[in-house]
């Protein structure tokens, strides 16, 4: 049954208090309709919440509010009057800006002249730069920002914040965030949520796209929800909404959540050895991993976690050994080898070491195996597609077929397929950086079943995370790493979120 549809019939209220509006908008990408008949309120000073599973069409809707897309129809209305032009420029002078995941930053330019970057030259071309200059540097004071320091200095958080500031520097008054928290350590969340909340009471408006249901019921006052390219639902009152009704919302369905029976694998002969391996913000004396095991890497930015997993896939060259079954060997010095030893690895960075684009879902998924399923140089077609159809279904990626080029994918999608690429390997030692970021909640647990399971068959397995909630649900050990070691490690039941975050942040 459809769920009730709250902001098609809005409570009544002046219509002062609603900034913009988006009206009957829908989107036709060839087959795939990703927006139909959509309409959505944002109320002036609202942080307003944007969930929908992968491919639900949250992108396409935040490309059109924000010019970047076309509609097919419909329309959005600003402050009350209809815009007859939508495009990026038209849109940011009507104070509309996307705030994306990759902050567009100078790195060679100070935090207050980066502010400057986004301002059009007025219609007479003439900018006052020095007077520009002197309110960056006001702007900046009081955010816990050093106007004069340089970008390239800043940590994540602060980035995002000055991409933010950017925004309202050039006249943003509808701020778009997609998906702003990802890889932000706990402590950055909280200073991004702080900063917000502080430009929010300055009357800024924004839509925050996010996958967590725990953020959205933290930080939003309303929120809408899209399935399938339809608005599911949706509240003007987030306080009254749970976790599970957020999640019913946005899959149509309840959920059970994955949890890995943890095991204890004291005793057992190690399947992974590394020994006095040193690498750039990498010092590890001596580290094992059971045949089976599930082992989760965190810490701190810079801290280790991330860099012994790349030292161990010959991205961060150093130095050590590594044995794999038995078999001692130096540190692989690139990736080729380490994939020879039978190593897989899921970089954090999809957008740059993921996918091939133009390629179809299945060539993408069956590219890093063709070596196990060719014989004398010919490919096994019969097992490459079982494989490919295992994946495509088991991952939920939402493509008429896996013949479908992996571009015209969301952003969740492409990740699903890199995620089947790599564990379509079936290695002995399997590396994933981040595995669930950018999936949505019903995926997130397919994942990490799908881990759990390749666990089973003997594969030793690193999750590398800063979502502690993904690592309570599915590893065995936690390793928390500071200064290139292991400075804490819990087990079994020593592992709940708020005995992870302590021990991070401690
Ligand atoms: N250029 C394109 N060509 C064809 N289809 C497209 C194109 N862009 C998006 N789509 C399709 O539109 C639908 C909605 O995609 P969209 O990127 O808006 O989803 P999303 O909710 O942002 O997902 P995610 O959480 O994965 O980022 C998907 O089915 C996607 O495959």
């Amino acid at each position: 049954m459809p769920e009730p549809i709250p902001h098609a019939q809005p409570a009544p209220r002046g219509t002062g208090d609603v900034i913009l509006r988006v009206e009957n908008v829908t989107r036709i990408y060839g087959a795939v309709t990703a927006l139909r008949d959509v309409t959505v309120e944002i109320r002036r000073g609202d942080i307003h919440g944007l969930l929908g599973e992968n491919g639900a069409g949250k992108s396409t809707l935040v490309g059109i509010i924000s010019g970047q897309r076309s509609p097919s129809s419909g329309r959005i209305v600003m402050d009350g009057r209809e815009l007859d032009h939508v495009d990026v420029r038209s849109m940011e002078e009507a104070g509309v800006f996307l705030v994306t995941q990759e902050p567009m930053i100078i790195d060679s330019m100070t935090a207050a002249e980066n502010l400057l970057l986004g301002i059009w030259p007025n219609r007479g071309g003439f900018v006052n730069w020095k007077t520009l200059h002197a309110q960056a540097r006001r702007m900046v004071e009081g955010t816990g920002i050093d106007p004069m320091a340089l970008a390239g200095k800043l940590d994540a958080v602060t980035r995002r914040k000055l991409n933010i500031l950017r925004a309202m520097f050039s006249g943003g008054r509808v701020i778009i965030l997609d998906e702003p928290t990802a890889a932000l350590t706990v402590a950055d969340r909280r200073q991004l949520f702080d900063f917000m909340r502080r430009l929010k009471a300055e009357g800024v408006t924004f839509i925050f796209i996010s996958h967590y249901n725990d953020e959205i019921l933290e930080i939003c006052d309303a929120v809408s929800v899209l399935r399938d390219g339809r608005l599911a639902g949706g509240s003007d009152d987030v306080g009254s909404l749970t976790s599970e009704r957020l999640t019913e919302l946005v899959l149509g369905r309840g959920l059970a959540l994955f949890q890995r029976e943890r095991r204890d694998h004291t005793g057992v002969a190690p399947a992974v050895s590394l020994r006095n391996v040193r690498a750039r913000d990498v010092d590890i004396a001596a580290l094992d991993i059971a045949p089976g095991e599930v082992v989760g890497f965190t810490g701190l930015p810079g801290a280790g976690a991330k860099e012994l997993a790349k030292a161990v896939f010959g991205l961060n060259h150093g130095s050590g050994s590594l044995s794999l079954g038995g078999v001692a060997q130096s540190l692989p010095a690139s990736p080729a080898e380490a994939i020879a030893a039978g190593i897989a690895y899921l970089s954090d960075d999809r957008r740059r070491e993921g996918s091939v684009g133009q390629m179809s879902i299945g060539a993408n998924i069956s590219l890093s195996s063709l070596g196990d399923r060719s014989r004398a140089g010919f490919i096994d077609r019969a097992a490459e597609s079982g494989v490919v159809q295992h994946y495509f279904k088991a991952m939920g990626i939402k493509a008429p077929t896996p013949d479908y080029a992996v571009d015209t994918l969301s952003g969740g999608n492409q990740q699903k397929v890199c995620l089947g690429r790599v564990l379509a390997t079936k290695p002995r030692l399997l590396i994933v950086d981040e595995p669930t970021r950018g999936i949505d909640i019903g995926v997130k647990q397919d994942v990490l079943a799908i881990i759990d399971a390749l666990s089973r068959e003997g594969v030793a397995v690193i999750i590398v995370s800063t979502d502690t909630d993904e690592l309570v649900r599915a590893v065995d050990r936690v390793c928390i790493f500071e200064h290139g070691r292991v400075r804490e490690t819990l087990f079994g039941n020593e592992i709940t979120v708020e005995r992870v975050r302590a021990t991070v942040q401690a």
